[in-house]
C-alpha cells in the first residue's frame, strides 16, 4: 500500500492518518474534509501529505478510510460506486453502526471493490483533528465486519493499524449494532437526556449546575460529544436503540416505584447487583 485516502479528519480520522504515518511514514496520505482548519492543521504536523477533493483522492488510493458522520460515510461510499478506483483498493470506514453502512457497501462488492466495514470501540468526548492521538484506541477492540475483503488485504490493514495496539473482534453487522446500542448509543441517550433534564429543572436556581459534583460530571461526560455525529448514529441504529430504551424505560420505573413505596429490600437489591456489576469492570 502506497496511498491511503482519509474522509473526514476529526478525532477518529486524524488518530488514524497519525497510526498509519507511525506505521509507515513513506506513505502518501490523502485527507478529505470540508473544515479547513482540520485539514491545515494536520498539514503542517505533517501527519496528511495532501488535500484533494473526494472524487478526484479516490482513484489513487489503495485504501481508502471513511471516517466522517455515518450519514456521509453511507453518501460516500455510493459515491465510490461510480467512481474508476485501482483494482486491489480496500475500502473501510470508522462509523459507530454497521447494518446500513454494510448494506450501502453491497453496492460496492458488487462492482468488485474490496470493503471490510470497521469500528474502533473507543474514542471521547472532544471533537475534531487537534484531539487526535496515536493511543486514542490501545487496548480497546476494533470491529471489522467482512464482506468482501481478501485476507492479503485485511492483513495489510491490520499491520498499517499496528502502532493503534487494538483487539481486533469479527462481528455480525446486526449482532454489532445490538452490542453498541447497549453499550454505547442507549448510554449517549441517557446521558444527555440527564443533562437537559437537570438543566431545565435547575434552570432558576442560583447555585444549579455549578454546584454538580464528580457524580454528575463522571455520568455525564459523553453528553459534550458532537451533536452531528451522534444525530446520524441514533437515526442509523434507530430499532436497536427504540427497543433498548423501552427496556431502560422499565428498569427505570421498577426503581422509581420501590423508591416510592419506601421498599428498602427492593431499592438495596438493584443498588447492590448494579455495584457489583460495576466494580468488575475496572481493570
Ligand atoms: N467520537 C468517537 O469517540 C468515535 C466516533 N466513531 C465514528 O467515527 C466517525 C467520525 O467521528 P469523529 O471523528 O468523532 O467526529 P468529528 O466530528 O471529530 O469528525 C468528523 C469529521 O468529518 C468531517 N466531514 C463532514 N462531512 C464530510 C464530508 N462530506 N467529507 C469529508 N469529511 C467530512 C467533519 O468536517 C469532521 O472533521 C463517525 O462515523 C463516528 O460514528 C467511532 C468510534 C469512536
Ligand atoms: O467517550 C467515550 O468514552 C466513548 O465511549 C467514545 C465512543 C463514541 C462512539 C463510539 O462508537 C465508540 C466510542
Amino acid at each position: 500500500m502506497r496511498t491511503v485516502l482519509i474522509s473526514g479528519l476529526g478525532l477518529i480520522g486524524s488518530s488514524i492518518a497519525r497510526i498509519i504515518k507511525q506505521a509507515d511514514s513513506t506513505i502518501q496520505i490523502i485527507g478529505v474534509d470540508p473544515d479547513d482548519r482540520s485539514v491545515d492543521f494536520l498539514m503542517a504536523q505533517l501527519v496528511i501529505d495532501q488535500r484533494r477533493s473526494f472524487a478526484e483522492a479516490a482513484p489513487l488510493a489503495d485504501l481508502i478510510v471513511l471516517a466522517g458522520p455515518v450519514s456521509v460515510i453511507i453518501e460516500q461510499i455510493n459515491e465510490l460506486v461510480s467512481l474508476s478506483l485501482k483494482p486491489d483498493v480496500l475500502v473501510t470506514d470508522v462509523g459507530s453502526s454497521k447494518v446500513k453502512i454494510m448494506a450501502a457497501a453491497t453496492h460496492l462488492s458488487a462492482r468488485q471493490v474490496a470493503f471490510v466495514g470497521g469500528h474502533p470501540m473507543a474514542g471521547s468526548d472532544k471533537v475534531g483533528s487537534r484531539f487526535g492521538r496515536v493511543d486514542l484506541f490501545s487496548g480497546a477492540a476494533y470491529f471489522l465486519v467482512a464482506q468482501s475483503q481478501t485476507d492479503t488485504q485485511l492483513n495489510q490493514f491490520k499491520r498499517l493499524m499496528a502502532p493503534a495496539n487494538v483487539n481486533w473482534q469479527m462481528i455480525d453487522a446486526k449482532a454489532h449494532d445490538h452490542l453498541v446500542s447497549e453499550l454505547s448509543h442507549v448510554p449517549h441517550i441517557v446521558a444527555t437526556t440527564l443533562v437537559n433534564t437537570v438543566a431545565k429543572s435547575l434552570e432558576n436556581n442560583p447555585l444549579g449546575l455549578k454546584v454538580a459534583a464528580g457524580g454528575f460530571k463522571d455520568t455525564t461526560r459523553i453528553a459534550g460529544a458532537s451533536p452531528e455525529m451522534w444525530t446520524a448514529v441514533a437515526l442509523s441504529n434507530a430499532d436497536e436503540i427504540t427497543r433498548d430504551l423501552d427496556q431502560f424505560k422499565n428498569q427505570l420505573s421498577e426503581l422509581q416505584a420501590a423508591i416510592k413505596r419506601g421498599d428498602r429490600q427492593r431499592v438495596f437489591e438493584i443498588f447492590e447487583a448494579a455495584s457489583k456489576i460495576r466494580k468488575s469492570l475496572n481493570h
